[in-house]
């Protein structure tokens, strides 16, 4: 199985330095908590992770082949399942599902979906339009996707954002299973997830400057004062 590294990441947004020179390594069965505060850059990570949003500088490698020689390879690798619901609203819950699980190649989209609807505790949403659904439902439904269309990688955005504390649990459950299978998980939360064993990375750690606070901003030795 093999180990997923980032090294010097630097991740620009705007014209904003987000991160800079970011290490991460991830090996079979690990899992890496983004912990920061609101705009430490921990949605832009798991972009970089996913290959939705290219750094300006560094590299991801699987057991150190370039992700970016062969992005379509990455991409089997992964299920990212951002903060915003991808739910469409004209789509049933297990039609949703279905779907997603049909582009992840399953052989039986249908069967995935309602098997995945009953491990994340809502087989009762299967025939709701995405519309009707309640905010912790969706949250549920998109979580479910990581069932119904497996990948080895899962990053996961505020994933608990919405839930209740029995689904909450039932997550934690998950992601343990997959852990035990040699699965792996990087999330970003503002709240407490148990990871056992995992392990934690600061984003403030590698912000090169608050957000009040410009290098402009500070004189340095030997300058005049105003
Ligand atoms: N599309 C964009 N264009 C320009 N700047 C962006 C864009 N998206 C995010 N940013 C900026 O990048 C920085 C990091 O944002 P990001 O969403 O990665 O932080 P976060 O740690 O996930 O925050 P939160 O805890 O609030 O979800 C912020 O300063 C944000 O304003």
């Amino acid at each position: 199985m093999p180990v997923f590294a980032g090294s010097e990441l630097t991740c620009l947004r705007g014209d904003r330095l987000v991160f800079t020179d970011l290490d991460f390594s991830l090996a079979p069965g690990g899992a890496l908590v983004l912990l920061g505060p609101n705009g430490s850059g921990k949605s832009s990570l798991l972009r970089v992770m996913a290959g939705l949003l290219k750094p300006v500088r560094g590299r991801l490698s699987w057991d150190g082949a370039t992700v970016a020689d062969d992005p379509d390879a990455h991409r089997a690798k992964i299920q990212y399942v951002g903060h915003l619901d991808a739910v469409k609203p004209v789509l049933t819950a297990a039609e949703n599902l279905a779907f997603w699980a049909a582009l992840g190649g399953a052989a039986d989209p249908a069967a995935n979906a309602a098997r995945a609807l009953d491990r994340l505790g809502v087989p009762h949403i299967a025939g709701v339009p995405g519309r009707y659904l309640s905010a912790g439902q969706k949250r549920r439904l998109n979580l479910a996707r990581l069932l119904a269309a497996p990948a080895v990688l899962w990053l996961l955005d505020e994933p608990t954002v919405a839930l209740d504390r029995a689904a909450i649990a039932l997550f934690e459950g998950l992601i343990a299973e997959h852990r035990a299978q040699g699965g792996m998980v990087v999330l970003s939360t503002h709240t407490d997830i148990a990871t056992p064993g995992g392990a934690e990375l600061h984003l403030d750690d590698f912000t090169p400057y608050a957000d009040d606070e410009h290098p402009d901003d500070h004189h340095h030795e030997g300058e005049d004062a105003p």
